[in-house]
């Protein structure tokens, strides 16, 4: 959940509103509704329509910075730093954070360094409890649940989190800082290599220059190269962080899939499309009036139109007696999942989006990126040192090995294994597939989501699933599965060293 495409209001969203709704909206300065609209002073909109009007929210992109003094990059000095991080979300900074700790000089590059990340990341709270960040989950839940059905629920006791995304950013940049990490804002066009730095050419002039570069650029993959083609699925959302007169969840657990359809009973072309390519709601009640809710299509290629998400999250929210009365933020998601990895080794470094990190069965990415900088830096650290001298490509090609080892690499050729599956379910076969998945032992659930399982296991997990699944699910399994799974075994025999 990520340095993804993820674009960040400017949305055209229809919402049932009910009755008339007056709220201090802190987040936007404009919402544009139905046909009349009304400023008030303070910028906010009053709204007023009957219960069943159906209103056109349009909230404008909410940017917030945070108000640390940075100190800046001096480029007069032409000092070479030992690492440049271009990209200054959360892959970037820690590992900025993590390699300046060891007394390298660091510079971090992004166009808008002080922007708090817009995304809404979501983590099972074990996986930032082993980080020791357990202080920037601004939310938990005792555990989570699933809906197959209109008759089947699933508990998963499993706690989960929301990101406090501004804690962790003052965080990390509050460290960075102390560490002595230079930022410069600006966006890197262009990077030429010479044997033992690079140059990196920004948008505005200026050239740093490094010893290692670092992409963290997310999905713009900016410097890292791809050499196949890239034909990712893509997962699709949108989201609202909403204040509702009311909403029909239990607020000690978050809604982790909702895959009832009911809310579609009334059109048939919806239903019929969403029973091909089915989407999901994702939720998080923070109080019995303030809700995350987000339509989300698990992965799909092409990917499932935001209009149709949008449409499809509409019904839904009035099937469910959901009105809201105002939206606090929006969110729109395009995640690439899956997909060829980066041309490996190569000069650049990668971490995150622009490396491969996505989740390619579920779309995640933030804990087992933050997991995964350490790894990164002590790979920088361990080569930059003074009794190892390595420089230019033999250090980069250190690097990502320890980034992408080979158990690493086949544990991501399963997870593309099982987003092949995926792709190819309609909602009955998914539902059955997630039936199977959810009752497997937590060891293998919770691995598999968590990137903790490797290859041997993750044969067991999938004999496991077969042997839960019901035989319905099992020819589905093996009729959708067995040209994934051929692929994966010829990539693995391929893939040996
Ligand atoms: C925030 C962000 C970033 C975003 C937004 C959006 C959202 C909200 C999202 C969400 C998402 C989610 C919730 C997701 C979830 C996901 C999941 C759960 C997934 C899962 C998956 C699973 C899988 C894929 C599995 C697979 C399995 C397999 C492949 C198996 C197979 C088996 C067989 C074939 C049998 C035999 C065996 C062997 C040989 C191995």
């Amino acid at each position: 959940m990520d340095t993804l495409l993820r674009t960040h209001s400017k949305l055209e969203f229809s919402v049932l509103l009910h009755g008339f709704s007056e709220k201090a909206c802190k987040t936007h300065q404009e919402v544009k509704f139905g046909p009349k609209k009304r400023r008030v002073p303070n910028g906010c909109v009053k709204v007023k329509a009957s219960s069943s009007a159906l209103l056109e929210l349009v909230p404008e992109t909410k940017k917030e910075n945070l108000e640390y003094e940075l100190p800046m990059f001096d480029p007069s000095k032409g000092t070479v730093v030992d690492l440049a991080v271009v990209g200054g979300g959360p892959a970037g900074l820690a590992v900025a954070q993590q390699v300046s700790q060891a007394g390298l000089s660091v510079c971090s590059i992004d166009p808008s360094p002080k922007l708090i990340w817009p995304n809404n990341y979501g983590v099972w709270v074990d996986e930032f409890e082993a980080m020791d960040l357990l202080d920037c989950l601004d939310t938990t839940w005792s555990g989570a649940v699933v809906y197959i059905d209109d008759g089947k629920k699933k508990d998963l006791d499993r706690p989960y989190g929301r990101v406090n995304r501004k804690q962790l950013k003052s965080k990390m940049l509050l460290k960075c800082i102390s560490n002595g990490v230079k930022f410069h804002q600006a966006k890197v066009i262009k990077v030429i290599h010479e044997e033992s730095k690079s140059l990196l050419i920004c948008n505005d002039g200026v050239t740093v220059q490094a010893t290692v570069v670092l992409d963290a650029t997310g999905f713009s993959r900016c410097l890292v190269q791809y050499d196949k083609p890239y034909n990712p699925g893509y997962q699709m959302a949108y989201g609202i962080l909403a204040e509702v007169e009311e909403h029909p969840f239990d607020v000690e657990k978050m809604v982790f899939m909702d895959w009832r359809d009911s809310h579609l009973s009334d059109s048939k072309e919806l239903k019929e499309r969403n029973s091909r390519i089915p989407t999901f709601l994702y939720a998080m009640p923070f109080s019995s009036n303030r809700i995350f809710l987000e339509e989300t299509s698990l992965v799909a290629r092409p990917g499932v139109p935001m209009d149709d998400i949008k449409e499809r999250m509409v019904a839904r929210l009035k099937h469910l007696g959901i009105k809201v009365k105002s939206i606090e933020e929006d969110e729109h998601c395009v995640i690439p999942m899956g997909g060829p990895l980066p041309v490996l080794p190569q000069r650049v470094v990668g971490i995150g989006g622009t490396a491969g990190m996505v989740h390619p069965s579920t779309g995640y990415m933030v804990a087992r990126t933050l997991a995964a900088a350490p790894i990164v830096a002590d790979a920088i650290v361990r080569c930059l040192d003074p009794g190892k001298n390595l420089m230019g490509d033999k250090l980069s090609t250190e690097v990502w090995r320890d980034l992408w080892p080979i158990q690493r690499r086949r544990q991501r050729e399963f997870f593309c294994f099982g987003m092949d599956i995926l792709l190819k379910l309609d909602l009955p076969a998914t539902r059955r597939f997630f039936d199977a998945f959810f009752d497997l032992e937590p060891h293998y659930w919770h691995g598999f989501l968590s990137s903790r399982l490797f290859l041997p296991e993750l044969i067991t997990f999938g004999l496991s699933l077969f042997y839960h699944a019901s035989n319905t699910s099992r020819l589905e399994i093996m009729g959708k599965g067995t040209v994934p799974l051929v692929n994966m075994i010829n990539n693995l025999v391929k893939d040996r060293e």
